[in-house]
């Protein structure tokens, strides 16, 4: 199996991260492809390759063109307007409040387009995101070219990135883009499978009127899960898209037999749906030793993870998204790609 790979996903390089009331070293940090890049190098997975680089198109294809130039302008405009530290949100158009105008100051426009307050902008973040898109759209078009699984080593993630919204981490929603451009190239249906601990509100969002990607996802129980404010299980889509977004809330603790049975119902909602790809979002914070998650993973239980997904039969794209058991995240990734391939 391929990865592909941009070093300039080290351009991001965010000091803070706002944290149990207090400024903490970024959970989401480059070390985590150190680990991840020295587990497939020594699996003997495959070659490692940098992708082209796409360009905005694609990622225009999914995102709102006034946040994709806030994005690029955000650092340079917060440091114009005298702030000293990485540019944190700390006001939102929260309820009472109105969205229907964008606020000329960058502090209002930062709140406008933040999920949250865990992700800071700073230098190279933007840069970065572009270059996790292209690795997912690499591995992409590999899978379409070839019919091979491929793996895209993204960082920043994506899952929690919406159309015009950025936050956990995320800033371009890398499977989107590459479910997005799959569609372009003709296949007529996709699944995006989200299996990191946390749900990929993002993902749902942007397809959820839409009935060409179906949209799937086991996670955290939102009542007491970051993103909190979606992710149920009454979330199945809307208009064309009814039927095509399918939630499965867990509770932390969440044994993984029980994961499990739940993914069988996922699959055979895939193969009912006759997707022709499938791109998988992901995030092996499901690990037990996870800091900030609460599921129960094995190391042992990602390779029967990758088994399985192997089953469903159908072309695959695996795109990182979250994983901050740094030491244990290179083992996870690679049971997973390893066993799909036995
Ligand atoms: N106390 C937990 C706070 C979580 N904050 C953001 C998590 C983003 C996960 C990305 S996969
Ligand atoms: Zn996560």
């Amino acid at each position: 199996m391929l990865t592909f790979y941009s070093e300039d996903s080290r351009l991001r390089q965010a000091r803070t991260e706002l944290h149990d009331g207090a400024l903490v070293t970024p959970f989401e940090c480059p070390e985590r492809l150190d680990l991840v890049l020295k587990h497939l190098r020594q699996s003997g997975l495959g070659d490692i390759r940098t992708p082209s680089a796409y360009g905005l198109a694609p990622v225009l294809a999914v995102h709102d063109k006034e946040y994709v130039t806030f994005l690029a302008n955000c650092w340079q405009a917060w440091g114009a307007a005298g702030h000293k530290g990485e540019a944190i949100p700390n006001i939102w158009p929260a309820r009472t409040m109105r969205s229907d105008r964008i606020p000329r100051s960058i502090s209002g426009q930062l709140g406008y387009y933040a999920l949250a307050a865990e992700t800071s902008i700073s230098e190279g973040t933007f840069e970065a995101a572009m270059a996790s898109k292209d690795v997912a759209l690499g591995a992409l078009e590999h899978t379409l070219k070839t019919g091979e699984p491929s793996f895209g080593l993204c960082r920043p993630p994506g899952h929690h990135a919406a159309y015009d919204q950025f936050g956990g981490y995320c800033f371009f929603n890398n499977a989107a883009i590459a479910a997005q451009r799959a569609l372009e190239a003709g296949k007529r249906r996709v699944a995006i499978l989200d299996v990191d601990f946390h749900h990929g509100n993002g993902t749902q969002q942007i397809f959820y009127q839409r009935d060409d990607v179906l949209f799937i996802s086991l996670h955290g129980d939102p009542e007491v899960t970051f993103p909190y404010y979606l992710g149920y299980a009454d979330e199945n889509g809307e208009g064309r898209g009814e039927g095509f977004n399918v939630n499965y809330p867990l509770p932390p603790g969440t044994s993984v037999a029980t994961w499990m049975a739940t993914l069988e119902q996922a699959l055979a909602t895939i193969e009912a749906a006759e997707c022709e790809l499938l791109i998988v979002s992901l995030g092996v914070d499901i690990f037990e030793g996870d800091p900030i998650s609460a599921f129960t993973f094995t190391s042992a239980d990602f390779t029967v993870l990758g088994q399985r997904l192997a089953q469903a039969g159908l072309p695959c794209v695996f795109l990182m998204e979250g994983g901050y058991a740094v030491d244990a995240i290179g083992v996870n990734v690679v049971n997973v790609l390893q066993g799909f391939e036995q």
